[in-house]
């Protein structure tokens, strides 16, 4: 077998996957957080039928105008299994339709129960199937050690959460790590190190696997994250905090330096609050500025 068509056959990371979706559709990512007060406003019941209705609808005004959808798991939750089905359905019809789907589900436990998350989200075939989750790594970053092996054998991705947006956790990300070798780092900036230590052993893609999540709305500094690293242009960056939480787009340069070139641009109720008829409007404009400020 030549080198050409043995790279051909093998699974493609999700790295080569994201910088793909980055360029067929640029870096907007649609939020799928059916709020109560937005199931009402889009003429929906609060139940697994409306979640569902709702998903599906965002999915339709994204496919082919943005790359990603992130379907915040807790409202379909929400629902028991009933909601859990209705997810099922809005993830495999965004995948279906060619959109990159990151499960925001925050998982985070002892390496063992943390591993059987990830297979739920992470494993080809599996009901909830996504191409990536949102995952928390504050019981140390070896306990996600199994999830990072798993997308890497998979072709999934995984956000870790590093620097969120909600100012309440400036307390826990910027304390300082007590022992080992991350030893005086931040928590913030030693999760940054040991995903990017990760993604270093392996095959090099245009982007890691295992990515970060970075709030739109915080600064990074204050966190001991040095936006001029060399470690960040490969690293995926999972942005929230835009339109509703008040980040601009035009400010992902500024707010990210290094990291940019990662960042995706991830907001729900700035847009879901167009209403099913405008949405699909709201997302193509939305995304026409994303590439105008940033590419
Ligand atoms: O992982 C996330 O997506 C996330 C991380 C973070 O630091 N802050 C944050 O807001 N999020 C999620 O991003 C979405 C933000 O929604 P909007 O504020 O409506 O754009 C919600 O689903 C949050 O759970």
């Amino acid at each position: 077998m030549t080198e050409a068509s043995s790279t051909s056959t093998a699974t493609a990371s999700f790295g080569d996957r994201l910088a793909a979706a980055f360029a067929a559709h640029g870096r907007l990512c649609v939020g799928i957080d059916p709020h109560a007060h937005l199931l009402a406003d889009w003429g929906l019941e609060a139940s697994a039928v409306g979640v569902r209705a709702f998903g599906l609808r965002v999915v339709e005004a994204a496919a082919g105008r943005a790359a990603i959808v992130k379907p915040q798991v807790a409202f379909f939750e929400r629902y028991g299994s009933a909601g859990y089905a209705a997810l099922e359905d809005v993830v495999g019809a965004a995948r279906d339709a060619g959109l990159l789907v990151i499960a925001d589900a925050k998982r985070g436990d002892i390496g063992t129960s943390v591993a059987a998350y990830a297979e739920a989200w992470l494993t080809p075939g599996s009901a909830l199937e996504a191409d990536a989750m949102t995952i928390a790594a504050f019981q140390g970053v070896g306990s996600i050690a199994e999830p990072m092996r798993l997308a890497e054998a998979t072709g999934k991705g995984l956000f870790v959460l590093a620097a969120t947006s909600n100012p309440e956790a400036a307390a826990v990300q910027q304390a300082v790590v007590a022992g080992g070798p991350r030893a005086g780092m931040t928590v913030a900036r030693a999760i940054i190190e040991d995903v990017h230590a990760f993604n270093q052993e392996q095959a090099p893609h245009p982007f890691g696997t295992v990515g970060l999540v970075l709030g739109a709305t915080v600064a990074l500094g204050d966190y001991g994250i040095d936006t001029a690293t060399a470690v960040a242009p490969a690293l995926p960056v999972l942005a929230p905090g835009f339109g509703h939480q008040g980040a601009r787009v035009e400010d992902v340069d500024r707010l990210f330096g290094a990291f940019a070139p990662g960042v995706i641009v991830s907001e729900s109720r700035g847009l879901l609050t167009a209403g099913p008829d405008g949405l699909a409007d709201a997302v193509a404009r939305r995304a026409e500025e994303v590439r105008a400020s940033h590419g």
